[in-house]
């Protein structure tokens, strides 16, 4: 079903390849060091929680049938035979006409159903004076009604939370199973970059991309490394070879072209990678390649900026997030209604730099197309990409379009 590589395709066809890539192998993690990571298969509850029947109140636990009757007008008085706290190994049992006094955590003592909250309730000596009933289970929380021993609290695939270690820990879960991380190096090609933060000589660049690149994937919680190659065949080869043994996923940036000094796609070919496929019918962005040699993963991303971030937001990321664990990589988009008029291209899928507007009282959503801005601060201050489909040309201002938030 592949596309013949060097062949224009559509991103919706691009997409299709990104998708087909599956999850990295598992690994185990004590649960303590499971914060972002993805589940690699459904989490069963260890035990119950709570392991045992007990107490939402501070209070008296009793037999319902004894305080059935109780009153403020008729209250019922029942002997006090001890008193238990949350942790406490053993309690008195409750028999009939007695109660226990109890607190909140606290094990249900055998012969009781009920808790009685102590506001309805006055103790004088060694007797409580119940003001109310309590029928049964009242202020009981139940063994496993949190979470039961073999339940699956968590599917495949989740992206863990606070509130998931949470349960886990609740529910004894000591370590679990979660999808590798990626190992991603991002590579800089051009003989004029410098390293982002070094100064910039006449006629150099500095490898901005590599920062905004390497910055997108830190903030989903994927380290990675990142070097900076001068555009010379043999070394991006080698450089190349070394990178694909030791990394899951190669980022190149630049050098994506035909041009005299394009050497990307050149060394890659020497090395044998498999092109999924090269230039896909998107602006900008249209250079980028795919492809995989062994169990590596490559992206060849455009130099330009915008180039550069549109296809690494729109192909490059989903497949990082596929390889992941994610098991859907094309999410984070919306509808929002144009402040503007914009103008797409005929045939191409156009991307254009956004940003959201506060939300209407009646509920609607805009957003601003960053058209005027030069194109690295429309990149600075953008909090979306606008999607202008194949088909349209024009969409003008107050017209719905599909938005990718970051
Ligand atoms: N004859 C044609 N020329 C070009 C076409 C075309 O269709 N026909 N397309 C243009 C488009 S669109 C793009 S995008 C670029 C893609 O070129 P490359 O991916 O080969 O990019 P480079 O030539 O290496 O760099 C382009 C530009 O970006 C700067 N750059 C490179 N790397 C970085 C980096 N890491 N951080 C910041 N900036 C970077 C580089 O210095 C160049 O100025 O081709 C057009 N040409
Ligand atoms: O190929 Mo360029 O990546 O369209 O902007």
């Amino acid at each position: 079903m592949n596309p013949s590589p060097n062949r224009l395709i559509s991103l919706s066809q691009a997409r299709a390849i990104v998708d087909s890539l599956g999850p990295l192998a598992s690994e185990e993690t004590p649960l303590t060091e499971a914060l972002g990571r993805i589940t690699a298969e459904p989490v069963c509850a260890a035990g119950n929680c709570p392991t045992v029947d007990s107490s939402l109140k501070d209070g008296y636990a009793v037999r319902s049938d004894d305080v059935a009757a109780a009153t403020a007008d008729q209250p019922v008085s029942l002997v006090i035979t001890g008193t238990v706290v949350a942790g406490a190994a053993t309690s008195p049992t409750v028999g009939p006409g007695t109660a226990v006094r109890i607190m909140t955590g606290a094990t249900l003592p055998a012969g009781a159903d009920a808790v009685l909250a102590a506001e309805f309730a006055t103790e004088r000596d060694r007797q409580v004076e119940v003001r109310a009933n309590a029928h049964a289970g009242r202020n009981v929380l139940r063994a496993g009604s949190d979470v039961s021993a073999g339940e699956i609290v968590t599917t495949a695939g989740t992206v863990l939370g606070p509130g998931h270690l949470g349960l886990f820990a609740a529910a004894g879960i000591t370590r679990l199973s979660v999808v590798r991380r990626p190992r991603i190096m991002v590579a800089a090609i051009g003989s004029e970059l410098v390293e982002p933060g070094q100064p910039i000589g006449p006629g150099q660049v500095a490898a901005s991309n590599l920062v905004t690149i390497r910055g997108e994937l830190q903030r989903i919680g994927l380290e990675t490394d990142g070097v900076l190659l001068t555009d010379q065949l043999d070394r991006l080869e080698s450089v190349f070879a070394a990178i694909l043994s030791s990394h899951d996923v190669l980022l190149t940036c630049g050098g994506v072209l035909d041009g005299d000094k394009d050497l990307t796609l050149r060394a890659m070919d020497r090395l044998g990678v498999q092109r999924l496929f090269h230039r896909v019918r998107i602006g900008p962005g249209k250079g980028i390649a795919m492809g995989r040699i062994g169990t590596a993963v490559i992206f060849n991303l455009p130099g330009g900026p915008p180039s550069n971030h549109v296809a690494f937001r729109q192909l490059a990321l989903p497949g990082i997030r596929k390889l992941a664990g994610y098991p859907a990589p094309f999410t984070g988009h919306k509808t929002a209604l144009l402040t503007e008029t914009v103008h797409g291209t005929n045939g191409w899928t156009q991307f254009i730099y956004g940003r959201m507007l506060a939300q209407k009282d009646d509920g609607s959503r805009h957003v601003q197309p960053l058209t005027e801005l030069p194109r690295l601060q429309a990149m600075a201050v953008a909090d979306c990409l606008i999607e202008l489909p194949e088909e349209i040309d024009i969409r003008t201002a107050g017209a719905p379009v599909t938005i990718w938030l970051f």
